[in-house]
């Protein structure tokens, strides 16, 4: 059933548990994702970013929008467990609100490349508009970039949780993503992954609202030789590590975007389906299989995250 994120949310960082993000880009994607969630008797917030909604809408932002919020209401009324669309790094004001006026559960503005006043400014805006609607806000502080271990890329990378404290009181944001060290895609870390807990423990301490990690994907590299096998070119991808992950659920992220994951999955698989399968051109014998994989991809992040029998 839908329930709102905010909702999901505040009960995961009550218990201290995570619940996955993940994104979808087309139906296929979606099923596997809402399969998962009930298979594992586990809440579920499916997020589009603002590229899905064009890619879904073929460039018109409301069709897109409004095609997604009923593609999700469709399947999600029928499942036992509950269920938010998430609007995933809003940048653009159009979209943000054409999210909003479609019936997207969540939005993030994020304006994290803006200097600190202006991403607070940013933020507060949007805050306004959406709560007048009861629509709940993510924003990011810090940027989402693998760290070093030096000073000062620390300091201008890596939320600073004072600013935290200040940003969440004035804006009135409902979550917050604080950089830590994560970055987006399969090519995570310069060198070893290393997150900064110390960081995140203040920042949960100082905001007492629910965290998000973003770029959170673990990119198994199982998953990476086999499509390596079939032909990809992914060597040298690198995820975040399980006890990383665990440990900072432990200190309070409760929404865990994944993305990569799947999409690693989904690729390495549709290789293999097609290279065994050679006369195969029906897309349901296909993408049947291949999606079967991504299901399984995600009820293992969702036991991983806690969130399994937590509907
Ligand atoms: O944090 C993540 C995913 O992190 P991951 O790459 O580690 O899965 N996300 O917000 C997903 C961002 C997807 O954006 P786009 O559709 O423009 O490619
Ligand atoms: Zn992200």
């Amino acid at each position: 059933y839908v329930k709102s994120t905010k909702e999901i949310l505040e009960k995961a960082s009550k218990e201290r548990y995570a619940v996955g993000a993940f994104n979808f880009n087309n139906m296929e994607f979606l099923q596997a994702i809402l399969e998962a969630a009930e298979e594992e008797k586990a809440p579920v917030i499916v997020a589009t970013s603002e590229g899905a909604i064009k890619y879904i809408g073929k460039g018109d932002i409301e069709a897109g929008a409004k095609l997604a919020v009923e593609m999700v209401r469709t399947y999600a009324e029928k499942l036992s467990v509950p269920v938010a669309l998430h609007l995933d790094h809003g940048r653009d004001f159009k979209i943000i609100m054409a999210a909003i006026k479609a019936g997207y559960s969540s939005v993030m503005i994020d304006a994290s490349h803006l200097p600190f006043e202006e991403n607070l400014r940013e933020t507060k805006r949007i805050v306004e508009i959406a709560h007048a609607v009861g629509i709940s806000v993510e924003a990011e502080l810090g940027k989402l970039k693998g760290i070093e271990d030096n000073v000062v890329e620390k300091e201008s990378v890596l939320v600073d949780p004072e600013e935290a404290k200040v940003f969440v009181k004035e804006t009135e944001v409902d979550f917050l993503a604080p950089a830590i060290g994560t970055s987006h895609g399969a090519f995570k870390f310069k060198g070893e992954a290393q997150l900064d807990f110390e960081r995140l423990k203040k920042v949960k301490e100082y905001t007492q609202i629910p965290l998000v990690l973003h770029g959170a994907s673990m990119v198994p590299q199982d998953v990476v030789k086999l499509a390596n096998e079939y032909g990809a070119e992914l060597s040298g991808a690198k995820g975040v590590p399980e006890d990383m992950l665990k440990k900072a659920i432990e200190l309070g992220i409760n929404k865990i975007n994944t993305d990569t994951d799947l999409r690693i999955t989904f690729v390495a698989y549709l290789r293999k389906v097609l290279s065994e399968d050679k006369s195969q051109i029906d897309p349901r014998k296909i993408f049947g299989p291949v999606f079967e994989q991504v299901k399984e991809i995600v009820k293992e992040r969702i036991r991983i995250f806690g969130s399994s029998g937590k509907a």
